[in-house]
């Protein structure tokens, strides 16, 4: 890990100065008194001192030293208070900023390949974890550096105008606590990030272990010992090395105070002679034992600060990486527009992988998918179908060959405005865990901060995908929210009332989402049905039939018998379209298509008979 720059600790800064500029500037003030007060304490208290055992004492000037005192302690004690209530906003309002900027540029990442590169969500988890404490922590060691600096400085002064050796040696002492603390603030950012893996896997076992997902199998199989033994087992490996680190700094941390405790030691026995041969007041040694004490205090707090600043830098790197980042797929440095779609879609000898070590999917695939025509993909499990899918929507690039809008590569097109012309119903649709009818609408929200209302268009597209009647029928019609784990605002005197869908109702739910963008370009299904009964698969493809008449949409299915109204079918095998045509078509061609075709209408026809 290299040293962060200072770059990083202007970025630092800088967010908190974007978060809250009057605050900063308050806790700023209150750093520079608090760092001065302890010094005219001390040098109040020396006169005091003198003044008591002088020949001649003078009450009307004690009674203004005593009140100055008095005054001076007031005073701490209050910025104290204000200065960590300052402190404490600063850090409400700066993880506000970091968690928008952090969300913001996560939400830039237009393709799917850099979310799913290990390296990147160490980092991210880093960068979440940190940005929020990062900013503060350089921020309060600034703060609370400049006070130190302050205190440090006044002490040092005073101490020099008592003894000039015992100043140099109090200094000179210090060396070895910064470079130690450096050394080990830096191997502390080390082992924070080298955990970054651990502590995401031991989150994974958490997570499976209470969250609903899993819930089901982890009863049934009997998987709850073997979670926990691995989320201890990780958890085991983050206390190791943590404790190792604790250690170290207790070793190191251990010696450089008894060096601090001699050379005051060694300091106090000097001040004590040298006042016993006359050569120093009580009011001297008061100064002295106090600049001694507040020196080694003041530089300790500054040491330890730097080094706090030194490894939440190192931490924030991670935050201002991810924030910073450019695009994860190719930008056109001059975007063209994204026109309706009029001639049509086409692969063009489009090769594509995940990634360079992995196996290729598609070797060479040519398709065009006419506008206005519905083309259905078929072929075996991992045929690449998907992937297509993928590809069209540009959550990929493909790795040679290009994909183009009526003969725009997608490249060359800006990807929100290419996604704004499609729709879509993924083979692992989402399930949201909020009301029906924001489930719906999350379909047609381009860009907008907030959901429409239950209108005719939503009810409407409901009633497309044969939902309507469970939805309007539920506690809260369309306001019911689809989960267990939350409740309401409106619900929250009967938390009972949402409610789980069975996975072929949440199918539709997809479904409907998806036909809330029907006016859209192109329309994707990729499995739409796989999870409806019979009666509601067929339902929904006569309606899904008629509804693409005319219109542009691939749809991929392993029921032959409901790809058989595409206009086209494209059959996938090793990579490439292997056979192309109508139903009609690729059945007499005795094929790949026919063949599977033949052994599910085999198997129908078995079961009937
Ligand atoms: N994100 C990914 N990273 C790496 N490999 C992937 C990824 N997604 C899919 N693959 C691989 O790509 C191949 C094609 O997967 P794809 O999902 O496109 O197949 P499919 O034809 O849709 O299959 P199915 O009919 O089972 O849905 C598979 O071998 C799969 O393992």
């Amino acid at each position: 890990m290299s040293s962060p720059g200072p770059r990083s600790a202007v970025v630092a800064l800088g967010v908190a100065w974007a978060a809250a500029p009057l605050i900063l500037l308050g806790s700023l003030a209150i750093s520079v008194l608090t760092g001065v007060l302890p010094v005219i304490v001390a040098w109040l208290t020396k006169l005091v001192l003198d003044r008591v055992v002088a020949a001649e004492v003078r009450l009307d000037e004690l009674t203004l030293l005593a009140v100055g005192l008095a005054v001076a302690g007031v005073s701490v004690a209050l910025l104290g208070e204000a200065g960590r209530y300052l402190s404490g906003e600063l850090t409400r309002r700066v993880t506000l900023l970091t968690r928008d900027r952090l969300y913001l540029a996560t939400g830039r990442l237009a393709g799917l390949a850099r979310l799913e590169q290990p390296a990147y969500r160490d980092r991210l988890h880093l960068a979440q974890q940190h940005s929020y404490s990062g900013p503060g922590v350089i921020l309060d060691s600034f703060v609370g550096g400049v006070q130190a600096v302050l205190t440090t400085v006044g002490f040092l002064v005073s101490l020099a105008a008592v003894s000039l050796p015992v100043t140099a040696v109090v200094m000179v002492a210090a060396v070895p606590t910064l470079i130690a603390e450096l050394k080990l603030s830096k191997r502390r950012a080390q082992v924070l990030t080298g955990l970054s893996p651990t502590e995401r896997r031991e989150f994974f076992y958490m997570q499976l272990m209470t969250g609903l997902d899993a819930a089901k199998e982890i009863r049934l199989l009997g998987l709850g010992k073997l979670f926990r033994g691995r989320m201890l087992a990780e958890l085991g490996k983050a206390n190791t090395q943590r404790r190792r680190t604790d250690l170290r700094e207790l070793r190191v941390q251990g010696l450089l105070g008894a060096l601090s405790a001699v050379v005051a030691g060694t300091g106090l026995v000097w001040a004590v002679l040298a006042a016993g041969r006359g050569q120093l007041t009580v009011g001297d040694i008061a100064v002295f034992t106090a600049a001694v004490a507040g020196v080694q205090g003041s530089l300790a707090n500054l040491i330890g600060r730097i080094g706090a600043a030194h490894n939440a830098l190192l931490l924030f790197e991670h935050y201002r990486t991810v924030t910073t980042e450019g695009s994860d797929l190719p930008v056109p440095p001059e975007p063209g527009k994204v026109s309706p779609l009029r001639h049509g879609i086409e692969f063009r000898d489009v090769w594509f992988r995940y990634g360079p070590g992995h196996p290729w999917v598609l070797r060479g695939v040519n398709l065009f998918i006419p506008c206005g025509e519905s083309m259905a993909l078929v072929g075996h499990n991992g045929a690449g179908k998907s992937t297509m899918v993928k590809l069209l929507c540009r959550f990929y690039d493909p790795t040679r060959g290009a994909v183009l809008w009526d003969g725009a590569d997608l490249r060359d097109l800006p990807v929100d405005e290419l996604r704004r012309r499609l729709g879509a119903v993924f083979q692992d649709f989402m399930t949201y865990e909020m009301s029906a009818a924001e489930n719906i609408a999350l379909g047609d929200v381009d860009g907008a901060d907030e959901l429409g209302p239950v209108d005719e268009r939503l009810t409407a597209a409901a009633e497309r995908a044969g939902i309507h009647d469970t939805l309007a029928n539920l506690p809260r019609g369309y306001r019911t929210l689809l989960s267990r784990s939350f409740v309401s605002e409106e619900d929250k005197d009967d938390p009972e009332t949402g409610v789980l869908l069975s996975g072929g109702q949440w199918q539709r739910v997809a479904l409907a989402r998806a036909f809330l963008r029907d006016q859209r370009d192109l329309l994707i299904l990729d499995e739409p049905t796989s999870g409806l009964d019979a009666e509601a698969e067929h339902e929904i493809h006569t309606s899904l039939a008629e509804h693409r008449a005319g219109r542009t949409s691939v749809l991929i299915s392993h029921r032959l018998g409901s790809v058989r109204a595409a206009d086209r079918i494209a059959v996938l095998v090793d990579g490439r379209v292997a056979e192309l045509g109508t139903h009609d078509e690729l059945v007499s061609l005795d094929g790949t298509y026919s063949r599977l075709f033949r052994l599910q209408a085999n198997g129908y026809v078995q079961e009937v008979s």
